[in-house]
């Protein structure tokens, strides 16, 4: 079990998920909402808001209602006051929440939702607790008004589970809680992946409930989230004896007049990646004008004699231009005998002229943006079909393909769909991508298969992003996370 990432679920089966838990543990689904409650709590204690004095619980009906009162109850102590707002009459909840209703202790203050009538005091934290994953019709009205009314008041907001509102497994169709903070139990539902929901979702926090791996991988074998602790297994381990050639040998075609910065910064990250030996080949006239501020770089010349079996892996893209002669980019295809790296104007090559995709090599990598991935493969109405495209796009053509945003998708051939979780909003700089480009080389050329190298290339990509925004903030550049690079070696203990 160790080597399986965690699986993204579907809502409508978590039921069943905890059906299936309960019953292979011997353990109550009281129990199980206990730890659902106990381990936000672990959570919330240790966020910089957990010293504030007033905490709203916004409860509805079902079990995500339950985890509320277990979370009012664990919270409540003589430094803070709960204020515990129910939506419904305890004949219309869920044993579970009845059951956890009794248990709570006399110092919260309870107010049924028609009664509450009080101003949410200012510095106050709201915690949404009305609907999780079992949300199945439009939000009735007074659903509607809560939400409204608690997404205009200030406050930390947090959603348990899932924000009210949000269906589990596809895009928003009316008004959600937006949420500071969502904390979600034990693996992202969907749709707290989605770019359109990154108002209603925050920052996200996936929290251990103790729910087996083996409970939760017998229910999804397609969609898959990516975390630091499955990396490991995907590196390729390197002894003593290793030397220059084992880290392989690089070649990066791209750059133009006016955009030599891209491919350089793609080797720079190859390099920094751990590649014993990098070549750009630029697609200027005289590539020995060619500038780099990297002198670690070889540059090459004189396009027509590259001889494209000399190295371990090829990235095209990065700057290149889409002025390029077609039959010299078949040809490239054509003689590369290996998977290869696609990005930026390779992909706008592709884009503009599909019959290239014939030449493809099988396994290639292709890593488009979102307005990339439009050229490509076409428009989509929400993320949910943007992910359906992509994962349909490589099990036909057999290719990777890596849709670059907050929670990277990675879409292998055989339909699995990986999630990343690393990364942040600061990585969304000029160049950002061409690192990306130089990392998956890298990984490749050090003879990685095409699904690690993509697999450790998008995390340590993100930690990278991470690690350089802690100092940099937004004033962070692409050449700051290549320097970060080596620390995510470091913290992810790859030696
Ligand atoms: N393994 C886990 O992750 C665990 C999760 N837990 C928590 O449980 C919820 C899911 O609980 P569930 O009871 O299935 O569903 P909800 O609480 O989200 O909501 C169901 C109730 O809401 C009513 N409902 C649904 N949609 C609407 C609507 N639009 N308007 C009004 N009311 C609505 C529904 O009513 P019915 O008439 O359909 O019965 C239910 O009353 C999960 O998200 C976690 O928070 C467990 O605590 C531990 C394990
Ligand atoms: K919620």
């Amino acid at each position: 079990m160790t080597n399986m990432m965690l699986p993204i679920i579907a809502g409508k089966d978590v039921k069943q998920l905890d059906e299936s838990y309960i019953q292979f543990s011997g353990i109550s689904s009281i129990d199980l909402m206990e730890n659902a409650g106990r381990s936000f709590v672990t959570w919330y204690e240790k966020q910089s808001f957990s010293s504030r004095k007033h905490i709203y619980v916004f409860v509805g009906p079902g079990n995500n209602g339950g985890d509320g009162l277990v979370i009012a109850r664990l919270l409540q102590n003589d430094c803070r006051s709960i204020i515990l707002v129910c939506m419904e009459v305890l004949e219309k909840c869920s044993a579970d929440f009845v059951y956890n209703f009794h248990r709570l202790p006399i110092e919260v203050n309870v107010i049924g939702y028609a009664n509450w009538t009080q101003e949410i005091e200012e510095n106050s934290v709201i915690i949404d607790a009305v609907f999780g994953v079992g949300i199945n019709r439009p939000l009735a009205s007074r659903y509607m008004y809560l939400i409204q009314k608690l997404n205009h008041v200030g406050g930390v907001k947090i959603a348990v589970d899932i924000p009210s509102g949000l269906p589990a497994d596809y895009s928003k169709n009316s008004i959600a809680f937006q949420a500071d903070y969502t904390a979600t139990f034990q693996f992202p539902k969907l749709s707290l992946l989605f770019p359109e929901h990154a108002r209603e979702v925050g920052e996200l926090a996936v929290i251990d409930i103790g729910i087996s791996e083996e409970s939760v991988c017998r229910f999804s074998k397609q969609r898959f989230f990516l975390r630091g602790i499955d990396i490991k297994a995907y590196h390729k381990h390197f002894h003593k004896f290793s030397h220059k050639g084992d880290f392989g040998k690089v070649l990066l075609i791209g750059g133009t007049i006016g955009k030599t910065g891209a491919i350089n910064l793609a080797g720079y990250a190859a390099l920094r990646t751990g590649s014993g030996l990098v070549t750009l080949a630029p697609q200027i006239s005289d590539p020995y004008q060619f500038q780099t501020i990297v002198p670690e770089l070889m540059i090459f010349g004189g396009k027509d004699d590259l001889n494209l079996r000399g190295f371990d892996s090829v990235a095209i893209g990065p700057g290149m231009g889409i002025d390029v002669d077609i039959d010299w980019f078949v040809r490239i295809l054509d003689e590369v005998d290996k998977p290869v790296v696609l990005d930026a104007d390779g992909i706008n090559l592709l884009a503009r002229y599909p019959k290239l995709l014939d030449y493809l090599p099988k396994n290639s990598i292709i890593t488009p943006h979102l307005k990339e991935f439009e050229r490509l493969v076409g428009k989509s109405k929400d993320h949910l079909e943007r992910i359906q495209m992509a994962s349909d796009f490589a099990i036909h053509h057999q290719v990777i393909i890596i849709l670059k945003g907050a929670h990277t998708l990675i879409a292998m051939p055989d339909g699995r769909q990986i999630f990343n979780s690393s990364g942040n909003q600061y990585m969304a700089t000029a160049g950002s991508g061409d690192v990306l480009t130089g990392m998956i080389a890298s990984f490749l050329g050090q003879s990685y298969t095409p699904e690690n190298a993509a697999i450790c290339g998008v995390y340590h990509h993100g930690l990278a992003g991470e690690i350089a925004s802690q100092t940099k903030y937004r004033g962070m550049i692409a050449s700051d996370i290549i320097n970060a690079i080596p620390k995510t070696f470091v913290q992810l203990d790859i030696i």
